[in-house]
């Protein structure tokens, strides 16, 4: 109680019940029971999850007000047990708290791992794994097969992050998956300790072997890492990628750093851990979800598939190769379904959650160090103030309009936006778009045998707890387009 008596004024909150405060209402999907309290409430609204202060923000504006005119104030990460622990006490970017330390490893990510340049240096490992995902697609297609896009989408996905953090693939039998979602289930919840600090929350804690698991996740994750850079640092690596993955690239800065102590950053392993743990958390799953759901939009509406089609065709010609960036740059429609599959399926509908670090006021409200923030990307991309028919898939919305994802226009966040921004969007759009290009510039898709497209499930369901999935994988049947 003395914790929350601030003076001030909150913003609105539905009634909350003893020691849990409206831990209740978040049910099962949280983006979806935020939006409707959004609708009663407002905007911007108070919770209380069991005694963590939490602001929801569910409109353009007021997420212009948190990522703009208050980003300063709003830009730190809560700093919980689990991301303390896997992170290497914060040796990482996506949940370090704002300060020094981020600022450089946020500059190392944007210039070193992400930018154009190392973006290009990518570029044959996406298109060789874009040849394997059509062979076997083509395989299937043949024989008239079905084909579990969900699955197809997220082995594509996964081999080109693994190769170009690790330099190699990591099959699905290896259990890094299983052990990359367990982290993500952490990270995104909060301990009963850190839900109720009293001995109570300790004593739950301690019954639901909340430690045992954090440590096991832990262990299993340092291992597999540490193993694969022991493997970067053996002279006479096998290195059979021409260009650095990015363990070489961080190794490599360590090693510079070391002789220039004009650097304020020197990577060390736990910061290679670190950064690791994000990458895969960020780019495992991100552009598979987006690939399933524009898949799945358009195998519901064939004529909005149809037009897709014929215009990478028209851009390709007689030309049986794959597409490459020259023709997707062309495909302006491709583009916006692209944008209006990230606008109604957010793969990370509430982002990342944010912490206030010094007071402010906005729209009469008081707003205080150490409350989280959550940003309803999914409700804000529903709001009919800012989109007509906004629960329509209507990819032609965006022609003509200046409206983007890259953090300028708020009714649009699927990325975030200010300067925990995605640093990896130029990364995460090339997969997404280059997947779809030649997914409908090589095959016709029609429902299996005796389905309609009213049929086809668009249910959404919680991954591990930070990203939405399509719940039931999506099943299409290939035809092979002849030109
Ligand atoms: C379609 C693909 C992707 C989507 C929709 C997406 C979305 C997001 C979102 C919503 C955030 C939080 C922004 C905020 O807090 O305001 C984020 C942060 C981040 N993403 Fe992505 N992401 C994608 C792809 C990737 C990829 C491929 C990587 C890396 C390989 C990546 C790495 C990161 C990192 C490191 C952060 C933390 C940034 C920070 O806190 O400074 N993301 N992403």
């Amino acid at each position: 109680k003395n914790r929350n008596r601030k003076k001030g004024n909150f913003p609105p909150s539905p009634p909350k019940l003893p020691i849990i405060g409206n831990l209740h209402q978040l049910g099962k999907l949280p983006h979806k029971s935020l939006w409707h309290l959004s609708q009663l409430y407002g905007p911007i609204i108070s919770l209380n999850l069991g005694g963590i202060q939490t602001i929801i923000i569910s409109s353009a504006d007021a997420a212009r007000g948190f990522l703009k005119t208050h980003d300063l104030q709003t830009c730190s990460r809560p700093q919980t047990e689990s991301a303390r622990k896997l992170t290497h006490d914060f040796h990482d970017i996506a949940f370090s708290p704002y300060g020094d330390y981020w600022r450089e490893v946020r500059k190392v990510c944007v210039l070193e791992l992400f930018s154009l340049k190392r973006l290009k240096s990518y570029q044959p490992i996406i298109e060789h794994e874009m040849n394997s995902l059509i062979e076997s697609i083509s395989e299937s297609a043949s024989c008239g097969d079905v084909v579990d896009l969900t699955e197809k989408s997220m082995a594509f996905t996964a081999a080109i992050i693994f190769r170009i953090a690790f330099g190699k693939k990591v099959c699905k039998g290896d259990g890094f998956h299983e052990v990359v979602n367990e982290a993500e289930a952490l990270l995104g919840s909060y301990s009963a300790y850190e839900l109720f600090p009293n001995l109570v929350g300790k004593a739950i804690e301690w019954f639901s072997g909340y430690q045992k698991r954090l440590n096991k996740v832990y262990n299993e994750l340092n291992s597999l890492f540490q193993e694969v850079i022991d493997e970067h640092l053996c002279v006479g690596r096998d290195h059979e990628a021409k260009e650095d993955d990015i363990i070489d690239v961080l190794l490599g800065l360590g090693e510079k750093q070391d002789q220039s102590a004009s650097s304020n950053l020197s990577i060390t392993h736990d910061h290679i851990k670190g950064i690791l743990l994000n990458i895969f958390l960020g780019g495992l799953d991100t552009s598979s979800i987006t690939i399933v759901w524009a898949m799945a939009e358009l195998a519901k509406k064939p004529k909005l598939m149809k037009k897709a089609q014929q215009e990478i065709r028209s851009h390709m010609k007689n030309n049986r190769g794959n597409i490459t960036d020259k023709e997707i740059e062309q495909c302006q429609y491709l583009k916006m379904i692209v944008k209006e599959t990230l606008r109604l399926h957010p793969p990370a509908p509430l982002l990342l959650p944010r912490q206030v670090m010094s007071h402010f006021e906005m729209e009469g409200f008081d707003f205080y160090p150490k409350m989280m923030v959550q940003i309803n990307a999914w409700a804000i991309a529903r709001d009919p103030k800012c989109w007509k028919d906004p629960e329509e898939f209507i990819p032609e919305r965006f022609a003509g309009s200046c409206i983007d994802f890259r953090g300028q226009h708020f009714e649009l966040l699927p990325f975030g936006a200010g300067r925990r921004i995605c640093p990896a969007i130029n990364l995460g759009i090339k997969n997404v778009e280059v997947a779809l290009a030649n997914l409908l510039y090589h095959f016709d898709w029609k429902l299996p045998e005796g389905m309609k497209e009213e049929d086809l499930d668009m249910e959404e369901s919680l991954g591990f707890s930070l990203t939405i999935y399509k719940k039931l994988p999506l099943k299409l049947v290939p035809l092979p387009y002849i030109t």
